[in-house]
């Protein structure tokens, strides 16, 4: 690409995760010029990024995928809870089926976006200074894409390894043998943890929250020719009825919560359940249980309690088992992204594991030789691994420049909050939208599921453009403030609402403390957006 304007679209995606993949292929018969740009070297996304040692989905797969059959009908994942190779290897075989890359630039971050006003247009430039004009800009840049990296004092002394999980070495790093300290008991410091366990000298982990974490039960999934043929039979009579009923559950799934509240139902019937549900394994005991367990406190310490149960009969140390399943936990039972393990607590049985607790002890600094606590204690480490989280959702939307009209930045509109419509656009950054971003269903939705929602919501009013000629489109403040207020009021009544989470920016310093997930769920949210499409896109402005 030249210094100068070379290239003219229609629009412009900026990223080849689930989302962008899926909203090319949507545009594509639009006969619209559209071009993909995307940092990485691969497609995939997360699972481009999130190549740590055992970098996992906790989705089920039969759920983790497109609803499209021209790719889901000839391929056959091998386990139930793909790894990051399966996923890079599904993505590959998307390409394939939909030869998506002839549009797509690999290597290229978007470091910026400038609306102008004259045009109706945006000019686009990228990190080596090329620019493009688009006439919309569409952001699918995913919802934990900008790595965090806590500012450690002497981070930039210390002699050993040191590197963020979405930021792993490409071509691996052993384990064996190191000392190994994981900052984190998120979802990727739990699968890093398992796998450092196994084989680390040392495995030193630093928990500032205990994560209830649910066993993930892995299958393989059978792949002989017989009981293939079999599977492909059963995939083509149920995966349309799974498809459709993923867009009529909260989460995007294809299950949900029983209609049940926990008390309505004797304590014996309640533990039968559980039990059932715990056995299942994956996320049933969290969203798949009674209907009051994520909005009344009562019912969601019953479950919690159960939990805590199951978890302490595998840990051998009673006060470990405190730190890792405390009697009075930080957060209410789910409210926080929930974890699934495969070993997670039988780790620290071994003599090879140690737990610190970052709220008793922090972490003072980082030396030459580790990590340096309160207490004085140095602990050495020869890999260090940042299991730290991102700055989510909104985040990776906030690290382009983006300038709207009268060069309002985005940075500076959400400083003091976010402001949407529908999760999908904002006030003064007219043609511009967002998928899996905020105040919609994104964090607490299943990947796809909203990646092909939000891409297809997005494409028919592209193609409303067209017909009608429209070259402007903007949300109206008035429709924005609606939004966010119906946002926040779900959220009140929920206990999400005090999370500390990366849901609400709670892990990001000086970012407002508020939901960046719409938490209506996936039916309420289809419906909003299908009233606002049937009624010539009411909240917009069109012209
Ligand atoms: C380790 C991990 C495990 C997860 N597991 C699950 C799971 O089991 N189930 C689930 O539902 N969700 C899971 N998620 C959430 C995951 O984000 C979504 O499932 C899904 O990948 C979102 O797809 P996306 O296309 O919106 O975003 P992403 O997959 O994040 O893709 C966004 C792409 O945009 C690119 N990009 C961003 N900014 C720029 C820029 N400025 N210029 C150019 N390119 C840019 C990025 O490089 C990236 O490739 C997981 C996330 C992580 C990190």
């Amino acid at each position: 690409m030249s210094e100068s304007l070379c290239n003219e679209l229609d629009v412009l995606i900026v990223g080849a995760g689930f989302s962008g993949l899926y909203q090319l292929h949507t545009l594509r018969p639009l006969g619209l010029r559209v071009k993909i740009f995307e940092a990485a070297s691969d497609i995939g996304g997360v699972w481009h990024w999130n190549c740590y040692p055992g970098a996992r989905v906790d989705t089920s797969s039969e759920s983790y995928q497109y609803s499209l059959s021209s790719i889901w009908k000839d391929w056959h994942w091998n386990e139930k809870f793909p790894g990051q190779n399966e996923m890079q290897k599904y993505f590959h075989y998307v390409d394939e089926k939909l030869d998506l890359k002839k549009d797509i630039c690999l290597n290229t971050p978007v470091k910026s976006a400038k609306w102008q006003e004259c045009e109706k247009s945006w000019i686009i430039t990228i990190d080596n200074g090329s620019v493009v004009r688009t006439r919309f800009f569409i952001i699918c840049a995913g919802v934990n894409t900008e790595p965090l990296v806590p500012k450690y004092k002497g981070l930039d002394t210390f002699k050993g390894v040191w590197h963020h999980t979405a930021r792993w070495p490409r071509d691996g790093l052993d384990l064996t043998g190191k000392r190994v300290a994981v900052i984190g008991t998120g979802a990727s410091g739990v699968q890093v943890a398992q796998e450092a366990a196994a084989c680390a000298s040392k495995l030193t982990i630093f928990q500032r929250t205990a994560n209830p974490c649910l066993p993930m039960r892995q299958q393989k999934i059978n792949t002989c020719i017989a009981e293939l043929e079999n599977h492909k039979k059963l995939k083509e009579e149920l995966y349309p009825i799974m498809f459709r009923r993923m867009l009529q559950t909260p989460g995007g799934l294809a299950y949900m919560s029983v209609p049940q509240t926990t008390f309505s139902v004797t304590a014996e019937e309640r533990r039968l359940f559980y039990e059932q549900l715990y056995a299942q394994g994956g996320v049933a005991l969290w969203l798949w249980g009674y209907s009051d367990a994520l909005t009344d406190k009562a019912a969601n310490d019953e479950v919690y309690a159960f939990w805590r149960r199951k978890t302490l009969a595998r840990i051998k140390d009673p006060k470990m088992g405190e730190k890792l399943a405390p009697e009075h936990p930080e957060n209410a039972f789910g409210v926080k992204r929930i974890s699934l393990e495969q070993n997670f607590y039988e780790i620290f049985n071994q003599d090879n594991v140690e737990l610190l607790d970052l709220t008793e002890n922090p972490i003072e600094r980082i030396s030459e030789a580790g990590i340096v606590t309160k207490d004085g204690t140095e602990h050495a480490v020869d890999v260090l691994v940042m299991a730290t989280g991102f700055d989510s959702i909104s985040g990776s939307i906030t690290a382009i420049n983006i300038e709207g009209k009268n060069g309002v930045t985005i940075q500076e509109k959400w400083s003091k909050g976010t402001h949407t419509y529908l999760g999908v656009a904002s006030s003064d950054f007219p043609n511009m939208f967002f998928t899996n971003g905020p105040q919609a269903p994104s964090g607490l939705c299943n990947g796809p599921t909203c990646a092909e929602i939000q891409g297809d919501w997005l494409t028919e009013l592209m193609k409303y453009a067209q017909a009608k000629h429209i070259e402007y489109i903007e949300a109206r403040p008035e429709a924005e403030e609606g939004w966010r207020q119906l946002v926040l009021g779900i959220n009140a009544m929920t206990l999400f609402a005090n999370a500390k989470s990366w849901y609400n920016g709670a892990n990001i310093e000086n970012k407002p403390f508020e939901p960046l997930n719409f938490i209506g769920g996936v039916p309420l949210y289809m419906q909003r957006c299908k009233e606002v499409a049937e009624h010539d896109y009411e909240g917009f402005s069109l012209s």
